[in-house]
């Protein structure tokens, strides 16, 4: 079952136990693994301490076994659910630190972008496919998004999040959703005061309600009854801070 593995993991940070602030798993108890490095820039990441290569001399490489012994030590050895996230955490080689963990009875949760398939997706417990709106100024690729459903297969629990700031999102996030009809859609206001990547940002809390308020009479309007609209829980009750 779980044997010593040597991959080296490139990471941004590891913090917890925090709360799930977004999507399927909103408000689960969570320690948060965030890689380093991202095949994107959107221009609003709320993450660029972990995307961009000006910081990448926080970026420590780790072992599987490092990574797992600072997980165990936040969780107290008791298992719950690990978010991988980054930057883009399908860059790194998780699939040894999944297989130690379930080992142990841990859970994993994986964000991305969906631009990256990988063999080991099929490994996780909720893969959470975030394809990124026109506001975003990246192209999505939905070769790439489709290859990381197939990827993935039966193993984990599959889900479609949405980042949405105007009209032109949203119509993203119906076409794309329209495309994969079997997986859940969760949809979550954009946050346009992103942190400046060292500091304590505040946030914009009006402007996130109303568009909060915005996508609730979007959703109704189109009579889209299977979405989900949340907001980031963690930016309501922590702003842009890191390491929450
Ligand atoms: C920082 S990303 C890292 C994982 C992966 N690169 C991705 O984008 O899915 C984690 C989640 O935060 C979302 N996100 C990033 N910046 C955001 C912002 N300014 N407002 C709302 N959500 C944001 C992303 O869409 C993604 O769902
Ligand atoms: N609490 C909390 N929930 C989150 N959900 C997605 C996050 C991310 O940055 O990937 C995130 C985060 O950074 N913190
Ligand atoms: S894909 Fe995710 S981590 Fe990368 S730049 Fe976009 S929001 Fe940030
Ligand atoms: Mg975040």
């Amino acid at each position: 079952m779980t044997e010593a593995s040597s991959s080296t993991v490139l990471v941004s940070e590891i913090f917890g136990p925090t709360i799930q602030g977004e999507g399927v798993l909103i408000g689960l108890p969570t320690v948060f693994v965030r890689t380093g490095g991202c095949d994107y820039r959107c221009s609003w990441c709320d993450s660029l301490h972990a995307v961009e290569s000006r910081f990448r001399h926080d970026w420590k490489p780790m072992s599987t076994e490092e990574i797992w012994s600072d997980v165990t030590r936040l969780s107290g050895g008791k298992p719950l659910t690990v978010s991988l996230s980054g930057g883009n955490p399908a860059i790194q080689p998780l699939g040894d630190l999944i297989d130690l963990g379930h080992g142990e009875g841990y859970r994993f949760a994986l964000e991305t972008q969906g631009s990256l398939a990988r063999p080991w997706f099929s490994q996780l417990d909720t893969l959470v496919l975030s394809p990124k709106p026109p506001s975003s100024g990246m192209v999505c690729d939905l070769t790439a998004l489709a290859d990381c459903v197939g990827a993935a297969g039966e193993g984990p629990q599959t889900v479609l999040k949405f980042v949405v700031f105007d009209a032109e999102d949203f119509a993203f996030a119906r076409n794309v959703a329209a495309r994969f009809p079997a997986l859940p859609v969760y949809l979550q206001p954009g946050n346009h005061t992103p942190p400046p990547a060292d500091g304590e940002g505040n946030v914009d809390i009006d402007g996130l309600t109303e568009r909060m308020r915005w996508l609730v009479d979007a959703v109704a309007g189109e009579r889209w009854f299977s979405a989900h609209v949340l907001p980031q829980l963690h930016v309501m009750l922590w702003g842009n801070r890191r390491g929450v």
